[in-house]
């Protein structure tokens, strides 16, 4: 792993054999993710099985997505649904502006999503986010893997990696219009399990223990991950849930990323065999929402003032 001046880098891709579950260079890998996970919450994964052509098709898929009248994009809300929808025009983030659907390895949501937004259709679309969906949700699966393998939770594993849902969101961030750095999403802490982002574009920081915000480069083939704070409770406070924002230098390119965010479908339970004193309280994630899984501007706490859930402080 590269430290210090930027985000740690695992490489996924060095030997093909690494990602053979037992093997001795997935033992290697293993390790690695846990300390990325534990030391620093956030890290970078370089991965091909997803090809450079399909992430193109995505960034593109965006922007005319993005492009979309905002009336369109508002139509993606459905309130009969949790985590879905739009969100932006925010005062504490201008440059921000993101859609959200549900289980997106399911073609059928895809397609009623891309429906919505495309009523005269555009199956280019809705092919490249399922298959590039399904393909993300592999790697995330991956990850988790590893890590629970690090605990030695070996035998529940299965079940613990199936026992979740997904969603995928798209994020636009304008370029701003002068020279000055702006906060494109001020910082905060994801709220689920585990989230894998790609980005077009630089602009994304994570916060080090000792207060150091890091950055994420942008390469090809390379995903950014960070633990969230189900996975932190799950660990009982062994992995990191990592503090991250994204900040905009002008004038410069409008920043596009797309990211999967895997969240639990109950509270997540802590290991058995685990005999440290339980951190946290078992967390039902269905009691609350962070601000960009949602479509209303409650977000602001009126504990701390910054992006939290008033309900859940965490600053
Ligand atoms: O756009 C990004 O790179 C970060 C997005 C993010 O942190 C989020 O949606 O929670
Ligand atoms: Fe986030």
């Amino acid at each position: 792993m590269g430290f210090e001046i930027q985000m740690p880098c695992i490489d996924f891709t060095k030997h093909p054999e690494d990602l053979v579950e037992g093997s001795e260079g997935w033992k290697n890998l293993c390790k690695l993710v846990r300390e990325g996970g534990e030391v620093y919450g956030g890290f970078q994964v370089v991965y091909d099985k997803i090809p450079v052509e399909l992430h193109e098709k995505m960034f593109q898929g965006s922007k005319s997505l993005f492009d979309l009248p905002l009336e369109t994009k508002q139509k993606s809300s459905d309130d009969s649904k949790s985590h879905n929808g739009y969100a932006g025009k925010f005062k504490f983030a201008p440059l921000y502006e993101s859609l959200t659907l549900p289980n997106p390895h399911n073609l059928e949501e895809v397609q009623a999503f891309t429906d919505t937004m495309w009523p005269k259709g555009n199956q280019s679309f809705c092919e490249t986010v399922n298959n590039t969906s399904k393909m993300m949700t592999e790697l995330e699966q991956i990850i988790r893997k590893m890590i629970f393998q690090s605990y030695g939770a070996d035998t529940n594993c299965d079940s613990l990696v199936k026992d979740s849902w997904n969603i995928f969101r798209f994020t636009q961030y304008k370029a701003p219009t002068g020279k000055e750095m702006e906060v494109g999403l001020p910082a905060h802490v994801d709220k689920n399990l585990l989230t894998i982002l790609y980005q077009n574009e630089e602009g994304l920081q994570i916060e080090t223990k000792e207060g150091e915000w890091l950055p994420a480069v942008v390469k090809d083939c390379t995903f950014t991950v960070f633990v969230g704070e189900a996975f932190k409770t799950w660990s009982n406070g062994k992995l990191h849930a990592v503090e991250h924002q994204v900040m905009m230098k002008g004038p410069q390119k409008d920043r596009y990323s797309y990211g999967l965010f895997s969240i639990p479908n109950e509270s997540p339970k802590e290991r058995d065999e685990d005999d440290l004193p339980l951190l946290f309280c078992r967390l039902d994630h269905h009691d609350y929402d962070l601000f960009t899984y949602t479509n209303n501007t409650s977000a602001l706490c009126c504990n701390c003032g910054k992006m939290c859930m008033p309900s859940l402080c965490y600053h």
